[in-house]
């Protein structure tokens, strides 16, 4: 059974439709790549499937069951863990104590397990000689390695994350790409939005492209790479 399905779901913002029928499966463990141009709707997807947003028509399963109208609190406690595009960590909490708010509250850690649960993942993310840095005051690497590991202390069965390597350099993306096939080695599902395609076509088995909002193809990285549609709508090259 998919961990998780998309059933013709659509949003629209007034006139502007956001997610236009979108449907798709998605195995438990598989890796989805999702591109599209900018406003293409790609987050917005991101807040219907984690429940910050309640689409205008279609239905989310997740594991088979019905949680369309699900709050964002329940989809993270069965297993929907996610990452933002613009890092949002409570500032005023260390890093430490923004896992473990997210191990607790949203992963449903009891109080005796969660602080070894996040030293673990400050160690899997490069976090732990920060650990009672103020995440407040990071640069731009830590904000983004802290969005990861707050997704990751949920102890997520299915990770949405958005895109994470954006703005970073070549050596701080390696780093961060590891983590992140890592966390897919270890059987967790990934939906990953991401302009920095070589990073994502190297963890995802596949790659959705969204354009207005519409499902404009999902398939093999190749396949949909040299799809001449492709090329023209996301990379600008005439075919
Ligand atoms: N809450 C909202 N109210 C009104 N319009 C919105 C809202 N959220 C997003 N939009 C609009 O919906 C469209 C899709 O936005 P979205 O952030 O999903 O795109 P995106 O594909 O993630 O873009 P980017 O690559 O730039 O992050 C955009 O035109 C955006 O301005």
């Amino acid at each position: 059974m998919p961990i998780l399905s998309l059933d013709a779901v659509s949003k629209s913002f007034g006139a502007l439709k956001v997610a236009d029928h979108v449907s798709f499966d998605l195995e438990p463990g598989e890796a989805l790549g999702v591109i599209g141009p900018n406003g293409a709707g790609k987050s917005t997807l991101f807040n219907l499937i984690a429940g910050n947003l309640r689409p205008d028509g279609g239905r989310i399963l997740l594991d088979g069951r019905d949680v369309t109208a699900g709050s964002a609190m329940t989809r993270c406690l069965a297993g929907i863990g996610r990452s933002f595009q613009i890092p949002q960590p409570f500032g005023h909490l260390t890093i430490y104590e923004n896992l473990l708010v997210a191990a607790r509250f949203g992963g449903g850690f009891p109080a005796r397990e969660a602080p070894e649960h996040c030293m673990n993942i400050l160690q899997r993310t490069g976090l732990t000689a920060q650990a009672a840095r103020l995440s407040g005051t990071l640069p731009l690497l830590q904000r983004k390695r802290l969005e990861l590991a707050r997704a990751m202390a949920t102890a997520p069965r299915l990770i949405l994350l958005d895109e994470i390597a954006g703005g970073l350099t070549e050596a701080e993306c390696i780093e961060l790409v590891a983590t992140i096939r890592q966390i897919h080695a270890e059987g967790t599902a990934i939906i990953w939005i991401e302009h920095v395609l070589h990073a994502l076509t190297s963890v995802v088995e596949r790659l959705m492209v969204l354009n207005f909002g519409r499902m404009l193809m999902i398939g093999s990285p190749d396949k949909v790479m040299a799809s001449p549609e492709v090329r023209e709508i996301y990379l600008g090259i005439e075919a």
